[in-house]
């Protein structure tokens, strides 16, 4: 359980222990306006391309900005526009022009300042640029707070699928102003959230109760949020730590997105319908239960936790996504490219009940049609 009373102080710190891509997570409000000392700490005389998009640059550029001057930093902005459709082939060239235009040289740093969306696709153009540039993370949205900057994961979606072409490329430190999320729109705080009680479903069921009864003030802001936020970076670094590439336990937080991956992929990455936290909230209630179906947790766990996201204000039911009208057949066609597939054969991230999932390899294909016709018929 998060442990609220450290909360107050002004920044906390959450190593990553990764050898000699070992990093730090900081944590806390006003982080920002420090980044420019810290960021010329962690390295001496490198410029940087902050790479952000046109909302985030409009209420925290300035900040970003100021702080780097002050620290003799030089700083060139490149801005893409917001939403998933950025993470696309033609943005990428963009982003990648647009630091080399800027002279910026291989030891140099390119700077995600934003979500998600902006942390992902700045992460893969810094570990392509000149074939591996030096990244930060400074996210701006709760997923990407708890998330999305911690791991290394970066890349762009293909018309095929979520995230097909990418790489795995470490930041040197993590900067999570909590105070810059209190200009982000309710609906994407939200959506973060879903990923911050996927921790408690994967391995910690006292964390999803602590959810249960805190959900309130996380959303309020304050120190409950800072605790939610710094159990959830302590959880994720230590998933990276055991396997930072994903050859057994890192699949873990990938519960929920066999099918959140699939959703996004038939809804075009149009945010207007589905944003990615969204999807993992419906994929959530899937896989907890689909897992109830083959007997291996309770109904009363799979109600427990669609009752908690749908009480927070999530979607949990495929229906719920607007306008859809696809059927069983294009779900599975869209999850045979998650990349979790093996010789053919679907992996699942299914769960013993909240708190005890696991990695399920070879899932039948069948059973998961039959699955998801009826939670097609039943909404
Ligand atoms: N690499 C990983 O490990 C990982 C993990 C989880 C999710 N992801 C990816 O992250 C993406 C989703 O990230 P997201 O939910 O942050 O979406 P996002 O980056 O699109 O940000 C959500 C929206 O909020 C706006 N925004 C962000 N911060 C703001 C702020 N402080 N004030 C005002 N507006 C702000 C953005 O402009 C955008 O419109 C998806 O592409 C998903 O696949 C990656
Ligand atoms: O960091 C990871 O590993 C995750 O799986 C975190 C997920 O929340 C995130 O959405 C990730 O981008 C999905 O990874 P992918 O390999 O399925 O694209
Ligand atoms: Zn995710």
């Amino acid at each position: 359980m998060p442990d609220t009373q450290a909360a107050g102080a002004p920044a906390e710190t959450v190593h990553v222990p990764l050898g000699d891509r070992a990093y730090d997570i900081v944590i806390g409000p006003g982080v920002l306006h420090d980044a420019g000392r810290r960021i010329a700490a962690v390295a001496p005389g490198a410029a940087c391309a902050i790479v952000t998009d046109e909302n985030v640059a409009r209420v925290h550029l300035p900040a970003l900005s100021a702080s780097l001057a002050a620290a003799g930093v030089r700083a060139t902005p490149v801005v893409v526009p917001p939403g998933e459709a950025s993470k696309s082939y033609a943005m990428f060239e963009t982003v990648c022009d647009a630091i080399i235009a800027a002279r910026m040289e291989r030891g140099d740093l390119v700077v995600a300042l934003g979500g998600g969306v902006v942390g992902d696709l700045a992460g893969f153009a810094a570990a392509s640029v000149r074939r591996g540039m030096r990244f930060v993370q400074i996210p701006t949205s709760l997923l990407a707070q708890v998330d999305s900057s911690v791991g290394g994961k970066t890349g762009i979606n293909s018309p095929h699928g979520k995230n097909l072409v990418g790489a795995f490329h470490q930041p040197r430190l993590v900067l999570a102003d909590t105070a810059a999320l209190d200009t982000l729109p309710p609906r994407e705080f939200r959506a973060g959230y879903a990923e911050v009680a996927k921790y408690g479903l994967i391995d910690d069921p006292a964390f999803f109760a602590w959810l249960e009864e805190n959900h309130r003030a996380v959303f309020a802001g304050g120190a409950a949020r800072v605790a939610a936020i710094r159990a959830s970076c302590a959880a994720k670094a230590a998933v990276v730590v055991r396997d930072e590439r994903e050859d057994g336990d890192r699949a873990l937080l990938n519960l929920g997105h066999t099918f959140a991956h699939a959703f996004e992929r038939i809804t075009r990455y149009d945010g207007a319908r589905l944003v990615h936290g969204e999807a993992v909230a419906i994929g959530l209630v899937c896989a907890f239960a689909f897992s109830a179906r083959l007997g291996l947790a309770s109904g009363q766990d799979a109600s427990r936790v669609a009752g908690h996201l749908r009480t927070v204000g999530l979607p949990t039911a495929i229906r719920d996504i607007p306008g859809w009208d696809a059927g069983a057949a294009a779900i599975l066609d869209a999850m045979a490219q998650d990349k979790k597939v093996r010789r053919g054969a679907l992996t699942f991230i299914l769960a013993n009940g909240i708190g005890r999932s696991f990695v399920a390899r070879d899932v039948d294909a069948a059973a998961v049609r039959a699955f998801l016709d009826d939670a097609l018929r039943e909404g």
